[in-house]
């Protein structure tokens, strides 16, 4: 207990310490900042008549210094009254005594003495807090290896600037604040772990920065967690040589990104891009895409009796098979760029063709097509400009050698005469045309090189099997083809494209056009990445032109497996050769109850797939409740409200299979009961207040107190698919799983082990 600890006070004294320390700084701060305003003001005010350099010099230099000091200002107010939350002492083998850190989400150094006060949980030593052990430890800063002896690991419960609790850890002490932040509800859980990150979550956040990162860890393993935190320490670690602008987060979609958008400004990393793969092709390609929407297909494969052709299709097209499928067809492409005539003005020939061709098939072939064609018409106009007095002056030489011979000739008769005045003419008219000739003779020659749009290309690649015959080599069966071209030009007649497809454009894009600066990036971090393609991830590792990215994600989430990775180690083999890969087991997210009874979904229908190890932490076990008709579902859906309302679960879901299902839950429950309801989309950000009704694709990533899993008139029964949208689903809860449906089976619990739920509403406890 606090009262009892023998440092409490001298704890009480540091913390009083560090908080009027911060006052100050932040008073002083707003000092300068005043002192900053003015300047530029003045600067302002002077720009009309000083030397106008000098003073717009002044502005920029004040505008920087006014932006650093208020970042700091507002880092520093934020942690005010939280200004740490662990401590380390620590002797370096070099020292007589050891020193201790106070761990904070910020750094703060007395200005005069350059005494830590707090330590930024990012800096090398702080990793010591996160590795767990007391005794003989080392650290690695850029250059060095410290090692010495970790002596004391302590944790603060601070709030409102009181100290409430301290906590020391030694290796036989269960992590006590851990246990208490998870049993907290959803609300703020992704800001608050820094407290709490765990040795297997520290390794991967901090393993090596300069390399690429692959992450399988199972269903809230703190993936979407790790991802956030290893970009905080990237941009700490590189503040001086990236801009949080030039990274680059990839979420499965817009929910997703609202959803974690809440914790960025708390890490420092509000500034980064955050995107979709959709959107982020989009932009690249400079085309707004109509797309069949990404989960017909999975609903189409959640069928019965689905086509197996369809399947395969969206397999191949995720393929490296089909990448160099599209290498063939892009050579084709440049074969067709091949230049036949010389590049020629007034005859006399400037550039030859077999030169050209040796500039773009040779010299350029590392640049996109038209990169090397905008090249070209560099060099042929500065060919055309340095030639163009000299054909002038040829022009000039050819006739005066030609009037020389008339004029001196011994019979120089009328009709001679005639001659150099014709002569004369032809000369001016040749010289005035090559005057007027302007350097658009150089566009006018490269019209033969007539680069289309990537889609005009990919239409032409798979509208029509004779062309996609000739890039296959005999690789797929004539019915395969048959259905790649039948299928998309039954999309293209609606003018739409399949998820599928993006992959293939963006690649032509960067092979075609190469990509602009600002869609590049200098680190990517990839979530729910079981969902993405193996060309999907080739292509993006192209076009960002970076292989650090951070990828993580968990196969057994992987509702789209047909045209999802289906293996980490082909993505390391083929996309990202110099990667890190890193597994996590425990799940923080749920209880051991609800962890159970998904385990043994997975393990029943999907045995090769990981299982997650849950962190010690119990509930009630989740229950099934039955319903015959519509009827009796409002009824027990409200009871089973009521009953999670009463337990104070804040956030509260409930999981449909398909969106259809959803609409049908929401037109049943809307006006029938005091609760207030929200129909999840893909754009939509979660409204706290109200109970959320979401499609199991779309609850990817998402957490909820209490979720009710409901199947009205849809049911689970496939295998495959059916269970890992179940997965997905039955993993989101922090604290109370309920399933409402006609059948057991619908919920495929023949398919668990019956112990692991009960089939009346919770009592607490399990
Ligand atoms: N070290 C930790 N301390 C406290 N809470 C943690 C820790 N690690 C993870 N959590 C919590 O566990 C939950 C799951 O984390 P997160 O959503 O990052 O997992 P995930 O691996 O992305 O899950 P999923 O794959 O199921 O979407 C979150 O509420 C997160 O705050």
């Amino acid at each position: 207990m606090t009262i009892n600890h023998p440092d409490y006070q001298q704890e009480v004294q540091r913390l009083n310490y560090t908080k009027d320390y911060i006052v100050k700084i932040l008073e002083a701060s707003e000092h300068m900042q005043e002192s900053y305003k003015d300047n530029i003001k003045d600067a302002f005010v002077n720009l009309d008549y000083l030397d106008s350099s000098l003073s717009y010099i002044n502005i920029l230099v004040n505008a920087k210094f006014f932006e650093m000091t208020s970042s700091e200002l507002d880092h520093l107010k934020r942690v005010a009254s939280k200004p740490y939350f662990g401590r380390i002492d620590f002797q370096n083998d070099e020292t007589d005594h050891p020193s201790s850190y106070y761990i904070g989400k910020v750094s703060l150094f007395k200005k005069d003495t350059q005494e830590s006060i707090i330590v930024d949980w990012r800096s090398p030593v702080a990793s010591l807090y996160y590795d767990g052990r007391l005794g003989e430890v080392e650290y690695e800063t850029e250059d060095q290896v410290h090692s010495g002896n970790l002596s004391l690991k302590r944790q603060y419960v601070i709030e409102d600037g009181e100290l409430e609790e301290i906590r020391d850890i030694d290796i036989t002490t269960r992590d006590e604040l851990l246990q208490s932040s998870l049993t907290g509800s959803s609300n703020n859980r992704l800001t608050e772990i820094v407290s709490t990150i765990q040795a297997e979550q520290n390794e991967v956040i901090r393993s090596d920065l300069s390399k690429p990162v692959i992450v399988q860890g199972v269903a809230g393993s703190g993936k979407t967690t790790i991802a956030l935190h290893r970009l905080s320490m990237f941009i700490y670690s590189y503040a001086d040589r990236v801009s949080p602008s030039e990274m680059m987060i990839l979420a499965p979609n817009r929910l997703f990104i609202n959803y974690i958008s809440e914790a960025l400004p708390e890490l420092g990393v509000e500034q980064i891009r955050q995107t979709t793969f959709i959107d982020y092709v989009e932009k690249s390609i400079k085309k707004k895409l109509k797309l069949i929407h990404p989960d017909e297909k999975l609903l189409q494969l959640l069928e019965p009796g689905h086509h197996d052709l369809s399947k395969w299709s969206s397999e191949f097209k995720g393929s490296m098979e089909f990448k160099n499928l599209i290498d063939q067809f892009i050579l084709d492409i440049e074969k067709s760029f091949t230049i036949n005539e010389h590049f020629k003005v007034e005859g006399f020939t400037l550039y030859k063709a077999n030169k050209i061709n040796q500039l773009f098939f040779e010299e350029y072939r590392y640049l996109p097509i038209d990169k090397r064609i905008k090249k070209i018409k560099g060099v042929l106009q500065a060919t055309f400009k340095k030639k163009k007095k000299e054909m002038i002056k040829l022009i000039e030489n050819k006739f005066d050698d030609q009037f020389d011979r008339l004029y001196y000739s011994p019979n120089y008769t009328e009709e001679r005469r005639k001659k150099v005045i014709k002569l004369n003419e032809e000369k001016d008219k040749r010289i005035a045309r090559i005057k007027k000739t302007s350097i658009k003779v150089v566009s006018d020659f490269l019209k033969q090189y007539e680069l289309k749009k990537p889609w005009d290309y990919y239409h032409k690649l798979m509208s029509n099997s004779d062309q996609m015959k000739v890039f296959t080599n005999d690789s797929l069966t004539d019915e395969q083809q048959k259905y790649l071209v039948e299928s998309f030009n039954q999309h293209i007649k609606k003018k739409k494209y399949e998820l599928e497809d993006l992959a293939p454009l963006l690649y032509l894009q960067y092979r075609l056009y190469g990509i602009k600066k600002e869609n590049k990036a200098k680190n990517v971090v990839i979530d729910e990445a079981q969902d993405y393609s193996i060309f999907q991830m080739y292509a993006l590792r192209m076009s960002t032109e970076t292989d650090l990215f951070t990828v993580l994600g968990d196969l057994s989430q992987g509702i789209h497996s047909y045209r999802g990775l289906t293996s980490w180690e082909q993505l390391i083999e083929q996309v990202f050769p110099r990667a890190l890969y890193r597994t996590l087991k425990k799940s923080y997210r749920t209880t051991i109850e609800i962890m159970n009874l998904a385990n043994s979904l997975l393990e029943n229908t999907q045995p090769h797939l990981d299982t997650a190890e849950p962190v010690v932490r119990h509930g009630p076990l989740p229950s099934f409740i039955q319903i015959k008709n519509e009827e009796e579902a409002k009824e027990k859906l409200i009871n089973v409200l009521a009953q999670v309302k009463s337990d104070e679960m804040e956030t509260i879901s409930i999981i449909s299979k398909t969106k259809k299902e959803a609409k049908n839950i929401l037109k049943l429950m809307e006006n029938s009961s005091d609760y207030s309801f929200q129909l999840l989309e893909e754009n939509n950000a979660i409204e706290d207040d109200k109970i959320a009704i979401v499609p199991s694709h779309l609850a990817k990533g998402l957490e909820f107190d209490a979720v009710i899993l409901m199947n009205l008139s849809e049911s689970y029964f496939h295998k495959e698919l059916d269970a890992k949208l179940l997965y997905v689903a039955m993993t989101r809860p922090l604290h109370q799983l309920y399933l409402v449906g006609t059948s057991r089976e619908g919920f495929l619990l023949e398919e668990t082990n019956s112990p692991f739920f009960n089939e009346t509403l919770n009592k607490k406890g399990g």
